[in-house]
């Protein structure tokens, strides 16, 4: 079971910040998405939002076509694990926590809880408090593809563990996804690292969507045209240009947009180069500016 998401002119205002600004988004069901933006850019707030953490008062989210706020039924198959663990209780242990998952998440696998809590070696007895960063992301990644929730959110919950556990939790989640799908948004500041799991890629900004497309929709959206400095200048007038570089009579221009293959043809009669861009230096470029 998935569940869409169809998100309609949200917007968030704390004091003095807009963190969520006029927001429209649909993700369909099944599917994981990478949900990229800089640091204060509205990811946890936007999160938050659709896990029903917090009441939406301007614009509308439907979550498998119901309003998530106050609706059991429904956030029990909403998971979101946060990378500061905050959903733990005071004094619990790691057995407790697992235990509240068994009992309040009806899809909940004990065999992958298990398996997750072998793997990154997390000590069932300690109390949460106790465990080290690494320790509790991996009890935040356990319960979060043990719950098997229709909805999973991964809020840059796996950040904690070093590179060799992050690698293992990328295999278990495209396994257990591929035999359990279900609709996965992961935030993270790992772009290239995690990109491979994205089908696709959320970009925001300011609280405001940058872009949503198919993530080798996107890579395809940006090109690096070098050359000599004049033809690149010509081939890339009234293009959008993201950023450019020069070395001598050689320039770089990063353009974001579709190249149409006769386009291409031409670049090439030119001597331009047009190669692709990586998914983090258009994130690098697509949110460039001052911080919000
Ligand atoms: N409770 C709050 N009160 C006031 N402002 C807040 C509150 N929570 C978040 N903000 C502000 O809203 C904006 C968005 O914050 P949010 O945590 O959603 O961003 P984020 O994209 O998750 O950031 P990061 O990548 O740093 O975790 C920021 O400017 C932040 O300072």
């Amino acid at each position: 079971m998935t569940f869409g998401i169809d998100i309609q002119n949200l917007t968030v205002r704390y004091p003095g910040v807009t963190a969520v600004d006029d927001l429209t988004l649909k993700l369909e069901g099944g599917k994981i998405y990478g949900l990229l933006g800089r640091n204060g850019s509205g990811k946890t707030t936007l999160l938050s939002l659709i896990a029903a953490f917090r009441r939406v008062t301007d614009g509308s989210i439907l979550v498998d076509g119901r309003v998530p706020f106050e609706n059991e039924e429904l956030t029990q198959d909403i998971c979101l694990v946060r990378e500061s663990g905050d959903t733990v209780v005071e004094g619990e242990s790691v057995k407790g926590v697992l235990r509240r998952g068994r009992r309040f998440r009806p899809r909940w696998d004990d065999d992958l809880a298990q398996r997750l809590i072998d793997l990154f070696q997390v000590p069932v007895n300690r109390g949460v408090t106790k465990l080290s960063r690494g320790q509790r992301s991996a009890l935040g990644i356990a319960v979060g593809l043990a719950s098997r929730a229709p909805l999973t959110m991964l809020d840059e919950s796996y950040l904690g563990l070093d590179a060799p556990s992050r690698y293992a939790f990328y295999d278990v989640l495209l396994e257990d996804y591929m035999e359990h799908p279900r609709t996965i948004i992961l935030s993270t500041h790992l772009i290239e690292e995690v990109a491979r799991l994205f089908e696709q890629v959320v970009i925001i900004d300011r609280g405001r969507l940058v872009a949503h497309d198919d993530t080798e929709t996107l890579r395809m959206r940006g090109a690096a045209v070098v050359g000599p400095a004049a033809a690149v200048d010509d081939f890339t007038t009234g293009m959008t240009v993201l950023g450019e570089q020069r070395l001598g009579g050689t320039k770089s221009v990063t353009v974001y947009g579709e190249i149409p293959a006769d386009a291409r043809t031409v670049a090439t009669d030119w001597g331009l180069e047009l190669s692709p861009v990586a998914l983090q230096d258009l994130f690098v470029h697509l949110t460039k500016g001052d911080p919000a």
